[in-house]
């Protein structure tokens, strides 16, 4: 029986034909002052609109932050849901960030809550954090194989405080994030053309070259931007690996809103210059 085409697959051909850019829809209150809209369901569902309308029929993938649509209850969330349908609907793949964990029996409810196909929430990918042990991630693991969907499992992430729990080294020797990257690796072996299961890999992390990035899985590749990061440290953080990176932008695409063509015009500079800095490795 042929199932779906799994995600590692169709990020593939996304990234093959839009370019690898991921665009963040971070619906931030000050973006939305800066914006001119009211820090209100309304605000934040022009924005959203507006950003899908902008770049969802050109970018590989959308990921929408679901905290800044969470903190206005169900009816944020239901501009979530139309956000999901709209931005799959114009051909970007979408990964939900909401990053999820728990213990495995939850675990298996929060995967269907945005991996399942008959959730309203149904996104691409979800990303998710490991740190209640990878075995926890299990129910999700199983349920993205079914469904053709996949995860960005947090390994290496963008943010300065990250590194004590992820550079912390177990009995073993490894580093808790190399171990995570480990299990990424498992999950994806004989995969072609691109396994389904992610890590986030922070661009602002310099030299990671003491890691094996070679997950045979996309890496997730938030911190360009307003982070400090920029589309020509790929390279040098990712090495050969830039090959299967997404880098993710938010507010630095963002912040030139609320103009749909702005908006467009950054993402476009910004996917032009990955396209540089990956053409050059
Ligand atoms: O999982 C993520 O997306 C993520 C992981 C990480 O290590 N760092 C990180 O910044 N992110 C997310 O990526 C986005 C970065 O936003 P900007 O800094 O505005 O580009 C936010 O939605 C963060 O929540």
């Amino acid at each position: 029986m042929n199932g779906p085409e799994p995600f590692g697959a169709r990020l593939r051909r996304a990234m093959d034909t839009r370019g690898p850019l991921c665009v963040g829809i971070d619906p931030h209150a000050a973006l939305l002052a800066e914006w001119g809209l009211n820090d209100d369901v309304a605000g934040l569902e022009r924005f959203s609109r507006t950003v899908v309308e902008a770049v969802a029929d050109r970018v590989a993938v959308l990921k929408p932050q679901s905290a800044f649509f969470e903190r206005f209850g169900s009816r944020g969330v239901a501009v979530l849901e139309a956000s999901v349908a709209e931005a799959r609907a114009a051909g970007a793949l979408v990964v939900m960030d909401a990053k999820r964990g728990d213990i495995g029996s939850t675990m298996a409810a929060y995967a269907e809550s945005f991996l399942h196909p008959d959730s309203p929430l149904f996104s691409d990918a979800l990303t998710v954090s490991p740190y209640l042990g990878y075995g926890s991630l299990s129910p999700a693991v199983a349920l993205a194989r079914e469904s053709g969907t996949g995860l960005f499992v947090l390994a290496l992430t963008s943010n300065p405080e990250g590194g004590e729990v992820q550079h912390a080294v177990r009995a073993d020797g490894r580093s808790v994030g190399a171990t995570m990257l480990g299990h990424l690796a498992a999950e994806n072996a004989g995969q072609t053309p691109l396994g389904s299961f992610g890590a986030v890999v922070g661009a602002t992390l310099g030299d990671l070259s003491s890691y094996d990035l070679d997950i045979n899985g996309p890496l997730l590749a938030p911190g360009i931007g307003a982070q400090g990061a920029t589309a020509a440290d790929l390279p040098a953080v990712f090495g050969p690996a830039v090959r299967n990176v997404v880098p993710n932008v938010s507010r630095g695409v963002l912040r030139h809103g609320a103009d749909v063509v702005a908006l467009r015009d950054a993402a476009e500079r910004f996917a032009e210059e990955i396209r540089t800095a990956v053409a050059a490795v």
